[in-house]
């Protein structure tokens, strides 16, 4: 079974500060601390997208299919489905005020027609 990683716990290993390089490609957690220095486009392109999501980065690159096979090597799990991004900016923990709810008038059951007629087109 694969290992399954949450989006904090790969934001965590970006690089810095001696740290290993995990990206996500697909939904896939991958290592690839030992291929950066390697890389044909240079480490920073990787490193820029360390501890993220790289697929945008990665399909924009135009990688052949040797490169996404390349990647295979590197798999170290998946991403948890219902993980959180984790953001800088994210709302505050403090703010506890729940969202206004729109009330909605309880619908109505269905009144028969007082009319009796009906109207048919033919
Ligand atoms: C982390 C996983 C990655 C792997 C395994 C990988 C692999 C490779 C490989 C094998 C090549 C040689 C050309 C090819 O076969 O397509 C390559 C080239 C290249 N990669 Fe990546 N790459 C990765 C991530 C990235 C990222 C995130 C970017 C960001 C934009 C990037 C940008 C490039 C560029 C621009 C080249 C072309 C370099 C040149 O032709 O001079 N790569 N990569």
């Amino acid at each position: 079974m694969s290992q399954i990683y949450q989006l904090s716990e790969v934001a965590e290993n970006n690089g810095k500060k001696g740290k290993p390089v995990w990206i996500i490609y697909k939904g896939n957690v991958y290592d690839v601390t030992g291929f950066v220095k390697n890389h044909p486009g240079g480490e920073d392109l990787i490193l820029e997208v360390a501890g993220k999501d790289a697929t945008k980065a990665f399909n924009g690159a135009g990688h052949s299919s040797d490169a996404v096979n390349d990647l295979k090597k590197y798999k170290i799990g998946e991403v948890a489905i219902n993980s959180q991004p984790t953001t800088a900016n994210a709302a505050p923990t403090s703010a506890t005020k729940s969202p206004t709810e729109q009330k909605l008038p309880p619908k109505e059951p269905m009144k028969p027609s007082s009319s009796s007629s009906f109207l048919c087109c033919c």
